[in-house]
């Protein structure tokens, strides 16, 4: 199998496993995530911090989403644009989100433009899987690799996964962006 191919079939067989799991253990991954990650000091000294909002079958990020924003840090979302790039607008409560197209719900707000990375101090990604040396499946569409093009020096990069999507190997191309840790709702943070 060429790496493509490999990459389609682990996303095939995790998103299958995404659905077939108790709804139990999906319920209790958002605040098991959201105590994880909510004292982590860069997370809640100051900085920017991007997250995402989770749908469908994602390890459930709303309650970590609502206690960093309780705590006063400043988080971004992401909104898909046209060309696949993803721009960047502050999640302001509630009310600052709307459903938007393919499922997801994006923040109403004014964006940054697709370079607002470079000033986060942290930036959690969606992930189906993710191995030891921080090499990353995502969705298939290449948006995080390409908005993890533009984070600075200094951001830390995480990956939010489910327990068993730590796997030994993830193929890697060569665009492909290397994450430097994950967070799962059993083991928390996991720097690499
Ligand atoms: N919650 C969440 N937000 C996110 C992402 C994510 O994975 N999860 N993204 C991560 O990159 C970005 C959105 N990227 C996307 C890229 C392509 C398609 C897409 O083509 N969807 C198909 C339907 C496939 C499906 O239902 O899964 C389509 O509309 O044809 C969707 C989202 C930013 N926001
Ligand atoms: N920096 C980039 N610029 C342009 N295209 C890119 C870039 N990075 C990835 N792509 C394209 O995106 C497509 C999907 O890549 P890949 O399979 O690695 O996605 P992924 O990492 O699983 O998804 P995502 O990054 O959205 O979570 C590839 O065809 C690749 O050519």
């Amino acid at each position: 199998m060429t790496t493509v191919e490999t990459k389609r079939e682990m996303r095939r067989r995790i998103l299958a496993a995404r659905r077939a799991m108790p709804e139990a253990e999906r319920a209790a991954a958002g605040p098991a995530l959201r105590d994880a990650l909510a004292e982590v000091p860069l997370l809640t000294t100051g900085g920017t911090v991007a997250l995402y909002y989770s749908v469908g079958t994602e390890p459930d990020t709303r309650k970590l989403l609502a206690a960093l924003w309780k705590h006063g840090t400043y988080v971004l979302l992401p909104v898909l644009l046209p060309g696949g790039e993803l721009d960047w607008a502050a999640y302001e409560g509630p009310d600052s989100l709307a459903p938007a197209g393919r499922g997801l719900v994006e923040p109403l707000g004014r964006r940054y433009g697709t370079d607002a990375l470079r000033r986060a101090a942290a930036v959690l990604c969606p992930a189906l899987a993710v191995d030891g040396a921080g090499r990353r499946l995502g969705r298939g569409a290449g948006c995080y690799d390409r908005a993890l093009a533009h984070v600075g020096p200094h951001t830390l990069t995480l990956a939010v996964i489910y327990d068993t999507e730590l796997v030994a190997e993830v193929p890697a191309e060569p665009h492909d962006r290397a994450v430097d840790g994950v967070v799962t709702p059993g083991r928390g943070l996991l720097r690499f």
